[in-house]
């Protein structure tokens, strides 16, 4: 299974992710995350960063803005994790360079019929789903969602799993029936919010 690091903000500690072979480095281009990472970082120097998996975190930005960040910080993947609908994501594939991958992230919470029928309808060109746990901050809060919900779906592309994922209940996800293509860690690997215990990943990593 794949690792998703997400939140990062610190040079040195994502070159040491990138030496322990992470596959995915997360970005958060949302202001209002103590994640935002232009608070800490330039577009260039996001640019300067050699690595295949570099995913930016988006919450209900413009297809403008999107596609002007994705360029400026040589992102391989966009996530977008607000409540954007299907019109924006074709125009945002559309607009795109081609090369770059679309995550479009679910946000589990209790309706779970209409997330049953999201994702039965779901008709525009993207390449992985992300489940993670529903919240008004959107994203990093810690929390899990009853991951036995996703045993009541036909999930049609590979997903990565979100949401308070650590190594106290990293046993669960054997539990479920369409195994996730990629697990997504982010505040349970922190000291504080951006700060990531580098230690507790690697011990993580090795169990993946
Ligand atoms: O992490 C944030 O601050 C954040 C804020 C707003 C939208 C998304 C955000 N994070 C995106 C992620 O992909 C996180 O890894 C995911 O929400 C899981 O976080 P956690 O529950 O802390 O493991």
């Amino acid at each position: 299974m794949k690792l998703k690091v997400c939140g990062l903000t610190k040079t040195d500690q994502i070159h040491e992710l990138i030496s322990m072979k992470v596959d995915f480095l997360g970005f958060i281009f949302y202001k209002k995350s103590p994640r935002y990472v232009l608070n800490h970082l330039s577009l260039s120097e996001i640019s300067g960063i050699k690595h295949s998996g570099k995913v930016g975190v988006f919450v209900n930005e413009s297809v403008e803005n999107i596609v002007a960040i994705a360029e400026d910080t040589a992102l391989n993947y966009i996530q977008l994790h607000g409540d954007e609908e299907e019109n924006f994501i074709d125009e945002l594939r559309n607009k795109l360079n081609k090369e770059i991958k679309i995550i479009k992230v679910f946000r589990v919470g209790t309706e779970f019929g209409n997330l049953k029928f999201k994702i039965q309808n779901l008709k525009s060109d993207v390449d992985y789903l992300l489940f993670d746990t529903d919240s008004k901050a959107f994203g990093g809060t810690g929390k899990t969602f009853n991951w036995q919900i996703l045993n009541e779906l036909e999930i049609p592309k590979p997903y990565f799993l979100s949401g308070g994922i650590s190594p106290l209940n990293f046993n669960d996800i054997q539990n479920i029936r369409q195994q996730p293509f990629a697990l997504d860690i982010n505040s349970k690997f922190e000291t504080e919010a951006g700060n990531k215990d580098l230690e507790k990943i690697k011990n993580f990593y090795e169990k993946l």
